[in-house]
């Protein structure tokens, strides 16, 4: 069976590593895309050339044509501009909304079929305004947010509890911002429900509140440190263990920014909530039940993201 094609739309720090765990993991042929001339092809050779050392087998092409990611399988699009100290990912909805016109164009006419993964900031809304300017199906478009805020929050929590990162499951929903909501009801230690563990003195509930804060500000603690850039090691792998569940049909259960028309009570719009993830791409919206505060938390963060819809719609007309 021929292998996979991967088009990464965006050839900076989350392409790059993008490019480079689809090779080690073998999920296919990688064609990096970018307008900056020479990057997605130089990078694409120092990452052909870690194939012997690392023994994959994979191409990779770097390219400044739309035309070289004819027929992909996934198309995973980190196109655009990250925040600097002192910004919100909001701050980038202008700049990357233009941005996200030229690669939902350049995936409808070149890779129509592919299952397309966006990163790009301010997430919800971008996923949302790609989906648009592409015409793709809506179950074949999703924004990655989700699994790495559930990462972050994973990793947090098994430094509390001192155990092993594998034991601790979490669900972090919600818009990719100031306000996403991470469910402690639905995060467990080994299946141990976290308020469970606090009653269990294992913590404290101000400990816990902590975790959740730090989470929330996890991308800008990122950005605080690295002040260029924002972080792109976890992103990628994140956005990486989405393609694999496409590719390889996982159906895994993880939070993305999805689709939701009736789900969540919600009519037609983009927001992090639980998914399956198989060969059809989006299978299903996890419809789980919310208790009133937390009802009260995924409303304003829903609130937040339609904000950020009405915005675009203002500044490119094609939208309204
Ligand atoms: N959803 C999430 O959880 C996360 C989202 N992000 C976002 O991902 C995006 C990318 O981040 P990085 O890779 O760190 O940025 P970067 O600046 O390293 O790379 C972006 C690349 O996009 C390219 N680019 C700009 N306009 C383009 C266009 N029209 N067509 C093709 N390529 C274009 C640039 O030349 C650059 O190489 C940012 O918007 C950032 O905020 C970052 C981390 C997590
Ligand atoms: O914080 C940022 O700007 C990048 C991002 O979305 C994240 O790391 O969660």
């Amino acid at each position: 069976m021929a292998r996979a094609k991967i088009a990464l739309i965006g050839a900076g720090q989350i392409g790059g590593t993008l490019a480079h765990l689809a090779a080690i993991k073998e999920l296919g042929d990688v064609v990096l895309f970018d307008i900056a001339e020479g990057t997605p092809q130089g990078k694409a050779l120092d990452i052909a050339e870690s194939g012997p050392s690392e023994k994959f087998d994979a191409t990779l092409k770097g390219t400044n044509s739309y035309s070289d990611i004819a027929g992909a399988d996934v198309c995973i699009v980190t196109a655009g501009v990250p925040r600097k100290p002192g910004m919100s990912r909001d701050d980038l909805l202008g700049i990357n909304l233009k941005v996200m016109k030229a690669v939902g164009e350049g995936i409808a006419a070149n890779a129509p079929d592919a299952f397309v993964i966006c990163i790009t900031n301010p997430l919800d809304a971008m996923v949302w305004a790609l989906r648009e300017f592409s015409g793709l199906p809506h179950k074949k478009v999703v924004g990655m947010a989700g699994v790495l805020d559930s990462a972050r929050f994973r990793h947090f929590l098994s430094l509390e509890f001192n155990v092993s990162m594998k034991d601790v499951s979490a669900f972090v929903l919600g818009g990719h911002g100031d306000t996403m909501v991470p469910l402690t009801r639905y995060s467990t230690v080994a299946g141990i429900p976290l308020p469970d563990l606090v009653e269990m003195n294992w913590t404290t509930q101000e400990k816990l509140d902590a975790i959740v804060q730090r989470t929330r500000d996890g991308g800008a603690e990122i950005v605080g440190l690295l002040k260029t850039g924002s972080a792109f090691y976890a992103p990628a792998t994140s956005a990486i263990e989405m393609a694999e569940a496409y590719l390889k049909d996982q159906r895994r259960l993880l939070p993305c920014a999805a689709w939701c028309d009736g789900e969540f009570g919600l009519k037609g719009m983009y927001v992090g909530v639980p998914t399956i993830i198989g060969a059809n791409g989006i299978e299903k919206v996890v419809n789980i039940k919310l208790a009133k505060d937390e009802q009260e938390m995924f409303n304003s963060s829903v609130e937040a993201v339609k904000g950020l819809v009405e915005a675009c719609k203002g500044i490119d007309d094609s939208l309204a």
